[in-house]
């Protein structure tokens, strides 16, 4: 339920977290209500691009940056078509946009986009509640008329959590579509002609991950979620994509099946994000929820597998639990952990020994940086050359 107002930053709005925590602020987006999961990004630019991740869909997403807004809404940025998060929390939204690119306020894209959030919240006192008890569920209400604290917070208990959430079918194209291979004149290849054929099936995947692709001379057939093995061998593949995606991994049987089938043929494989924790499960592994996970463009991981380490973007709740310090024994062969984060030891990436195929748990596609990770790309281009060798 929302109805979009400009300039409402007049009406007032309030946070409610599950555990009882309110915060007060003003409307800012559409007017109305929204329930989700409370998760805080760290990046200092780059909004748009989080905003239209589809691995947001149903998070509210806080954002520790104070100023929010600063350079507008563009229309080349997107990484979807449409904004994906749940809700939006800002503390002090920028009055007026300043860039050569904006075609219009954030206030007003999100307005008309029916996102409600909230601006004027101690962003930093909420990112730190968040922190000590980790993401949980919340809602933001604006309007004139606010029900009482106690219907809210009972509204917001009923919201569906996180844990648990199968997603990627609700974000996921329906229909598959084809990006051309780029050349190095930056002309578009003619589709069947391309060096490499890759399907990439879409859990929510991001625009700029074909796009990466697309620049290394590789034709990319996006398949929906739903995609069958058969489906992905029907374009004739010489490497196989699992993208990003949101809710948990737990609940993705279907693209671990997918995965298994590939990893069966040893067809080149690639997983970015839920790819990486498909893989996870794929191999045998668990998966398991962060505390309140890792969001944000600054994250210091290492490749263990030269020892350099890379500043590297993330979007992600859930991790793969899979021994550090050890290769493992898996159906496909073994495996060991390539990437791993250096504040916290959360396992960032895979590889298998025996069979070509690897993942990462942050991105390399990421737009608008930092883009230490873009080699990873490379590693899948030699790994489909290795095969035709
Ligand atoms: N960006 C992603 O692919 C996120 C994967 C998964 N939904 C998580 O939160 O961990």
């Amino acid at each position: 339920m929302t109805t979009s107002t400009r300039g409402a930053t007049k009406v007032p709005a309030v946070l409610v977290l599950e555990d009882g925590r309110t915060f007060r602020g003003r409307a800012y987006g559409a007017v109305g209500v929204t329930f989700g999961e409370a998760v805080f990004s760290t990046g200092m630019t780059g909004y748009q691009e989080t905003l239209t991740d589809p691995s947001y869909h149903r998070q509210v997403v806080v954002m520790t940056a104070p100023h929010v807004g600063n350079t507008g809404v563009n229309d080349e940025d997107p990484e979807s078509q449409r904004i994906w998060v749940a809700g939006y929390v800002v503390r002090d939204p920028a009055r007026v946009p300043s860039n050569w690119r904006s075609r219009r306020t954030l206030d007003e894209e999100l307005a008309q986009q029916g996102v409600v959030g909230i601006s004027g919240v101690d962003t930093r006192a909420l990112t730190r509640h968040l922190r000590e008890r980790g993401a949980m569920r919340v809602g933001i209400f604006s309007g004139n008329a606010l029900p009482d604290e106690g219907t809210m917070l009972a509204e917001v208990r009923q919201a569906p959590e996180m844990k648990g959430a199968d997603l990627s079918a609700e974000v996921a194209t329906k229909e598959p579509y084809v990006v051309p291979a780029i050349g190095p004149d930056g002309e578009t290849v003619p589709i069947g002609t391309a060096k490499f054929t890759v399907a990439a099936v879409d859990l929510g995947i991001k625009g700029m991950t074909p796009h990466r692709m697309a620049e290394r001379g590789i034709e990319v057939h996006v398949l929906p979620a739903t995609a069958s093995a058969d489906e992905v061998y029907a374009v004739n593949p010489d490497g196989v994509f699992f993208s990003n995606g949101p809710g948990d991994p737990a609940t993705a049987d279907h693209p671990v099946s997918v995965m298994r089938a590939v990893l069966e043929r040893g067809t080149p494989l690639f997983g970015i994000c839920f790819g990486n924790q498909i893989l996870g499960r794929a191999l045998g592994f668990g998966t398991y929820k962060l505390k309140y996970g890792h969001r944000g463009i600054n994250q210091p991981v290492q490749d263990r597998t030269t020892g350099k380490v890379e500043v590297t973007a993330h979007n992600h709740g859930f991790a793969v639990d899979a021994p550090l310090d050890k290769v493992s024994e898996t159906p496909y062969g073994r495996a060991e952990v390539s990437h791993v984060c250096l504040n916290d030891n959360v396992v960032e990436g895979l590889q298998l020994l025996d069979r070509p195929a690897f993942s990462v748990q942050y991105h390399p596609e990421a737009a608008a940086g930092p883009h230490d990770a873009a080699y990873l790309f490379d590693r899948f281009v030699s790994l489909m050359e290795g095969q035709r060798a």
